[in-house]
């Protein structure tokens, strides 16, 4: 029998908790939990089934009652002894994507991001387009390329067209970027026809997990009017292998910004579900952005509320992001497009000059947050290496 020891300053002390998808050599992806460095088999620790599975949708479909009994009982069981062969150490095991992925959608919710990206690709216009502070804005991705964290990327090839050329070319994108997101993930769906109200917001969503919305800034701009981000987006989703229960972010829960004008009703929350999340970007091993979830405009109660306003319904895996997280400050911008304001002040990244991402290059996003215990807790990190265009013509 092991005992899992957990240090007082680890960011996955039993205050977390967050559950992944992992295997280790020669055996089948299933369900863990992860407490210190180690990585617990639930299957073989709760005795059922439902982790045996290569996915978390099983479990996160029982509902809420039953997310919260497993939590309980694991703050019991993680006490005690664990059976050897249900404890791995986490350089041991390989991480899975956690959950299969139903449909994935994309918001817009800093008011810094919104607005930076309008002076960008719109300067003639006002940043902020007249509906932005009446609605989450956002739109729908492509659930099929949501990728773990460690999936090497491809540079996206595509049509691009600078302002200053008269016809697009093919090529590889020239201004590949990130997006520094927070994602959530559904566990137990909606009914066809019904809204979630804001207030229920955590009997639908089981979790979060951080999120890289890779994009294409030349394909973008010349793809995206007047029907919004398609080909410069769908072609790689990044997100990490933890995702952290609801239950554990209650530490960090806090207002959102002040919201003027007061939004219609069904987009108002009676509990706050702003976060007190810190991320931290790293580009090559060097850190050039932090930004703080707790400035998003829009919650992601809203922003369910929002989805299913019209009577659409969200199912086990669903998953929403928030949009690019971006504080006011300057090194708090979650994109480079903001960060070297599209690409006119190149930043030092690991002592050499960058603008947009270069093949070869190692993006790293990793948060923590307030833990129940008095310390922080961690949700890992998403990382991706980026590899040259395919080149064979067309
Ligand atoms: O304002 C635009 O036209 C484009 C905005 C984005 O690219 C941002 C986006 O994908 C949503 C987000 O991450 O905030
Ligand atoms: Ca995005
Ligand atoms: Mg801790």
């Amino acid at each position: 029998m092991t005992r899992v020891d957990v240090s007082d300053d680890s960011l996955f002390g039993r205050d977390n908790l967050p559950y992944g998808v992992f295997s280790t050599p020669g055996s089948e992806p299933r369900v863990g939990v992860r407490l210190g460095d180690s990585v617990v088999d639930l299957a073989l620790v709760l005795n059922d089934d439902v982790f045996a599975r290569p996915s978390l949708n099983p479990f996160m479909a029982q509902g809420r009652a039953r997310w919260a009994q497993v939590r309980e009982e694991l703050g019991v069981r993680l006490e005690g002894d664990l059976p050897d062969d249900a404890v791995h150490a986490i350089s041991e095991v390989r991480l899975h994507l956690p959950f299969d992925v139903a449909d994935y959608v994309d918001f817009y919710a800093s008011e810094h991001h919104a607005s930076n990206l309008g002076r960008l690709f719109r300067p003639d216009a006002e940043p902020l387009m007249p509906n932005w502070k009446h609605l989450p804005v956002g739109y729908h991705g492509r659930a099929g390329t949501v990728v773990v964290s460690g999936t090497d990327v491809v540079r996206p090839c595509g049509q691009r067209k600078a302002p200053d050329e008269t016809a697009p070319t093919f090529g590889p994108s020239r201004r590949l970027d990130i997006e520094a997101e927070l994602g959530f993930v559904v566990g137990a769906g909606s009914g066809f026809g019904q809204r979630v109200p804001t207030a229920d917001f955590d009997e639908h969503v089981f979790g979060a997990v951080l999120v890289n919305d890779w994009s294409a800034r030349d394909i973008q701009a010349w793809e995206y009017v007047p029907l919004g981000p398609f080909l410069g987006k769908s072609f790689a989703t990044s997100i990490s292998p933890w995702v952290v229960p609801l239950d554990a972010l209650q530490q960090a829960r806090v207002q959102t910004p002040r919201q003027d004008p007061q939004p219609l009703p069904y987009l108002q929350e009676a509990k706050p579900w702003g976060l007190d999340i810190d991320l931290t970007v790293e580009w090559n091993g060097d850190v050039v952005s932090q930004p703080p979830y707790r400035e998003m405009y829009w919650s992601p109660a809203q922003m369910l509320a929002h989805q299913t306003v019209n009577g659409a319904s969200v199912r086990t895996g669903d998953f929403y992001a928030s949009g690019t997280i971006s504080g006011p400050e300057k090194e708090q911008r979650g994109a480079f497009i903001e960060l070297t304001w599209g690409g006119r002040e190149p930043v030092m990244v690991a002592g050499e000059e960058r603008t947009f991402v270069a093949d070869g290059d190692e993006i790293s996003i990793s948060a923590t947050a307030p833990g129940s215990s008095g310390g922080r807790i961690g949700f890992g990190e998403v990382r991706t290496r980026i590899l040259p265009a395919q080149q064979e013509p067309l």
